[in-house]
């Protein structure tokens, strides 16, 4: 992925300690086929060689699904592996070095816990804060939760694109929206779910809804995709796959009970009341 154009609502962070005994690979590709629209390297007890060497793989991976790929912390592995970009703490080096380093075409991505330090991250030139810990969080035990009240308060005074995270789950993801989330990042309740795919899957239902949800405007189309119904602004069959976080992937698309050829879906509209089925193919071969 060479450019920064890039926007996502899903955000996967890897967390090989959720999964024992299941490959990093395996478990990230399910999580991609799910949905995951961008991924991060986020390997804090793992010697540097083993990191560059995940990175590696992950950048081989994301780019079959044309995600990008973060990298936490080192921006060494990320220059090496040619990741689309890091993403950096408090404690890490500051924005206006990394910058200094990437140029200006790498994504940064800088944690936030407080407003002032939000509004400081996006007057720096980051191309996306985080939010967090919105709850309390293994992944990070012993840091203070900052609570929806903090994602409301981002929701209303940032303007560039900001993820909650931090103990998100499908239990509590309706409170993290309903305070202004568009966008959303988990380890624990991804990768370490039994079933990461379904679990993204789950999270972009989520995502999707409160979207069409909370911009009912005239783009705002009534469909039915695979026997339910969805609210979608996607103008194209395109766009639409693309909503779904299937590009990339091995689908067919019935559209009102016509196959259509993937060459037709850039220009095939989506109209009010048309009838999808998204048919994924799992497995390779
Ligand atoms: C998307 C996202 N948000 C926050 C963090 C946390 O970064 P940081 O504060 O540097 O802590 P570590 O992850 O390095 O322990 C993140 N990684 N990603
Ligand atoms: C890595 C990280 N950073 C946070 C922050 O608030 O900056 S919260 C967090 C942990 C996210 O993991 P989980 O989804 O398992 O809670
Ligand atoms: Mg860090």
């Amino acid at each position: 992925m060479g450019s920064k154009t890039f926007d996502f609502s899903l955000y996967a962070i890897t967390g090989e300690n959720y999964h024992p005994g299941r490959e990093l690979k395996h478990v990230m590709e399910q999580a991609l086929r799910g949905g995951a629209d961008i991924v991060q390297l986020r390997a804090k007890d793992a010697p540097k060689r083993e990191v560059l060497e995940q990175a590696r793989m992950l950048r081989e991976l994301t780019a079959q699904y044309q995600v990008p790929l973060v990298i936490n912390d080192h921006l060494d592995i990320a220059l090496a592996v040619s990741a689309d970009g890091v993403h950096l703490g408090q404690e890490d080096l500051p924005l206006a070095e990394a910058r200094a380093i990437l140029g200006p075409d790498k994504i940064i991505g800088i944690s936030t816990h407080n407003i002032a330090q939000a509004l400081e991250a996006q007057a720096g030139g980051a191309d996306y804060i985080g939010v967090g810990p919105v709850y309390p969080t293994g992944t990070k035990p012993g840091r203070q939760a900052v609570t929806t009240a903090y994602v409301r308060e981002a929701a209303e005074r940032i303007t560039i694109p900001f993820v909650a995270i931090g103990g998100i789950t499908l239990d509590n993801v309706d409170a993290v929206l309903e305070a202004g989330a568009k966008r959303i990042c988990a380890v624990s309740a991804i990768v370490g779910s039994s079933d990461p795919a379904e679990a993204c899957r789950a999270f972009k239902h989520r995502l999707r809804e409160y979207e069409a949800l909370s911009s009912p405007d005239s783009a705002s189309k009534r469909i039915r995709v695979n026997g339910r119904d969805e609210w979608t602004h996607a103008g194209t069959v395109q766009e639409l796959v693309g909503q779904y976080g299937l590009q990339g992937q091995r689908i067919v698309v019935e559209l009102n009970g016509v196959i259509l050829s993937k060459d037709a879906w850039g220009d095939t509209p989506v109209s009010e009341g048309a009838q999808l089925e998204l048919v994924h193919f799992v497995g390779g071969g």
